[in-house]
C-alpha cells in the first residue's frame, strides 16, 4: 500500500503522459482500464523510492567477495540500531558487480514529533534513500529549535515554503523523525550558515543505510539500470570508446573498469563543472583510462579533414568503437519524485537535442561498432520514437539484442514492430507491489527479491544499435 501520494505532476504534464500511456497502438495489446491502472501505478511507484539501493563494485580494485565482506562489516557498525540487528547483502545473479542492499520500509507506526522542519523537494528525495538532512536543504524549521532537539521531517513537495518561515501550513509529505544538529538561528540569522548535516535522521520512514564516505575506493552508488547499461554496451580492454554526454562519470567509470583500464575512454560533457565531477571519480576510483572534456557533443565532429588525428574532440568520423549516448532527457524515471513542476514544454524539449546528439554519435562511430542510447525517463518520444527515427533515418544501422535483458521490452506506441521492441529495455517500475519491511528475516526467497530489485526499479530506457 501507498505512503506517499502519487508523483505530483502540472495538470497539462499528467494528461500528456496518460494519454502516452494510453495510444491507440497500447490499446490494440492492452484494455483501457488495465492501461490506466498501469499508469497510475508507475506514478505511484515513482513517488516511493526503489526497493533496493544498488551498489556496483568497483571490480578494477577488488573482488565483488571481499568488498561485500568489507561492506558488511561496516554495515553491522552502523546500523547496530536496526530493530533486527543485521542488514543482507545480495549479490546479483545476473550483474557480476552489482551488490543489492534492501530498504527498509515504508515504516509506518513511526510516530511524528510536534517540532515540524520543513525541506525542499530534492532534500526530501535524498532522505529517502538514506541522507541526512544538510542545512542547506533546510526551508522552515521551529521558533526556538536548538541542538538536540527531536523534530520531524517533512517535505515541502510543492515548493511554497518561505525560506526562514517558523511553521508551514502548505502540502508536506513526512519523510522522517531525526535530531537537530544545529539551531534555527546557525540556520538562519547566521552570515555564513553551516553547510554539514543539519538533521540527523534517526527514524527515517525509509530505513537505508547513509552510504557517504563508505569504501569511496570500492564502491559506487548506482541504479540497476544504469549498470545494465554498462554491460549492454559490453567494452572490451584496448577500445577506443566515447562517452558523449557523460556526468557525473557513473557510466563512464563503469565502462572504464569493465575494460580492465586498457584502452581510451573519452568522457565529454557541456558543463565545466560537471566534467571536474568526472575526473574526480576516475581519480577515486584509480581509473587512468578515461580522459574526460568540456565539450558540446552535437559539435564533436571534426570537419577539417586534414587536421592531425588527436585525442580530443572534436574527432574526425569513425573514430570510436562504441559509443554510449546517455542522453540529456526529461528524468521522469528518477525515483524517489514526489513531484516534477515541469511545464509540458520543458518536458517536451529534449527530442530535437537528442537527436542532434545521436546523429553525432552515428557519425563518430566506426563500421562495425556499436551505439547504445539511453535515457532515464518514460516518454515514449524520448525513447521508442527516437528509435523509430533513427531507424528510419539511418538506414545502415541495425537493432542489437541485449545482454542482459532484465527490463521488459519496448512500449507500442512509435510504429516499431513486435521484433523491434522485443530488443529494446525499457525499465518501468509499474509491475511490482512486494514491500521489504521484513527482508531481513529469511522468510523470502533470493529470486523473488532479485525478481523484485529487476522489476521495481527507476524508469529507464536502452537501445543497443550496430553500424553496418
Ligand atoms: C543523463 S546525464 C548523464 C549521466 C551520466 N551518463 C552518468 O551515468 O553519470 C546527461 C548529461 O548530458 C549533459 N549534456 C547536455 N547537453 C549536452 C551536450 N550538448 N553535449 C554534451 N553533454 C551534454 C548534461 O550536462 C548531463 O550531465
Amino acid at each position: 500500500m501507498d505512503v506517499f501520494p502519487k508523483l505530483l505532476l502540472r495538470p497539462e504534464v499528467e494528461d500528456h503522459l496518460r494519454n502516452t500511456f494510453r495510444n491507440a497502438e497500447l490499446l490494440h495489446t492492452l484494455s483501457h482500464e488495465e492501461a490506466n491502472r498501469r499508469f497510475e501505478q508507475l506514478l505511484s511507484r515513482l513517488s516511493h523510492p526503489p526497493p533496493f539501493t544498488t551498489l556496483r563494485v568497483n571490480t578494477h580494485l577488488a573482488s565483488v567477495d571481499w568488498t561485500r565482506d568489507r561492506l558488511s562489516e561496516e554495515l553491522q557498525q552502523q546500523l547496530k540500531t536496526l530493530p533486527s540487528g543485521e542488514i543482507s547483502i545480495l549479490q546479483h545473479p545476473e550483474l557480476p558487480d552489482v551488490l543489492l542492499i534492501p530498504v527498509i520500509g515504508p515504516r509506518r507506526s513511526l510516530e511524528s514529533h510536534s517540532s515540524e522542519v520543513i525541506v525542499g523537494l530534492q532534500c526530501g528525495n535524498a532522505v529517502l534513500r538514506g541522507a541526512h538532512v544538510f542545512v542547506p536543504g533546510i526551508q522552515s524549521a521551529p521558533k526556538n529549535m536548538k541542538i538536540g532537539d527531536q523534530v520531524s521531517v517533512y517535505s515541502d513537495i510543492g515548493g511554497k515554503c518561505r525560506r526562514g518561515a517558523k511553521e508551514f501550513q502548505g502540502e508536506k509529505i513526512f519523510v522522517g523523525n531525526g535530531i537537530a544538529e544545529v539551531s534555527r538561528a546557525q540556520i538562519f540569522l547566521s552570515d555564513e550558515p553551516p553547510k554539514g548535516v543539519g538533521i540527523r535522521m534517526t527514524e527515517p520512514v525509509y530505513l537505508s543505510p547513509c552510504f557517504d564516505s563508505l569504501l569511496p575506493n570500492f564502491i559506487f552508488l548506482q541504479n540497476l539500470p544504469s549498470v545494465v547499461v554498462g554491460h549492454v554496451l559490453a567494452p572490451k580492454p584496448g577500445e577506443k570508446i566515447l562517452d558523449m554526454c557523460a556526468a557525473p562519470g557513473g557510466k563512464t567509470t563503469h565502462i572504464a573498469t569493465l575494460m580492465h583500464d586498457q584502452g581510451e575512454v573519452i568522457a565529454m560533457d557541456k558543463i565545466a563543472s560537471k566534467v571536474a565531477k568526472v575526473r574526480q571519480k576516475a581519480e577515486i576510483l584509480k581509473l587512468q583510462c578515461i580522459k574526460a572534456f568540456c565539450f558540446d557533443g552535437t559539435k564533436a565532429v571534426s570537419r577539417d579533414h586534414t587536421a592531425s588525428i588527436t585525442d580530443e574532440p572534436p574527432f574526425p568520423p569513425e573514430s570510436f568503437d562504441k559509443i554510449l549516448l546517455d542522453a540529456p532527457c526529461s528524468g521522469l524515471g528518477q525515483r524517489p519524485s514526489m513531484a516534477c513542476l515541469w511545464t509540458l514544454r520543458e518536458v517536451t524539449s529534449y527530442q530535437p537535442l537528442q537527436r542532434k546528439l545521436f546523429s553525432v554519435a552515428v557519425e563518430l562511430l566506426r563500421p562495425g561498432g556499436t551505439l547504445v542510447y539511453s535515457t532515464c525517463t518514460v516518454t515514449l518520444a524520448e525513447n521508442e520514437e527516437q528509435v523509430a527515427w533513427a531507424l528510419r533515418t539511418f538506414p545502415h544501422l541495425r537493432l542489437q539484442p541485449q545482454d542482459p535483458h532484465l527490463g521488459a521490452g519496448g512500449m507500442p506506441g512509435a510504429g516499431l514492430s513486435e521484433e523491434h521492441l522485443k530488443l529494446l529495455q525499457r525499465f518501468s517500475p509499474m509491475c511490482c507491489a512486494t514491500e521489504t519491511n521484513s527482508i531481513t528475516g529469511d522468510a523470502i526467497l533470493t529470486s523473488d527479491l532479485v525478481n523484485l530489485a529487476n522489476k521495481d526499479t527507476i524508469g529507464f530506457f536502452i537501445a543497443k544499435f550496430k553500424k553496418l
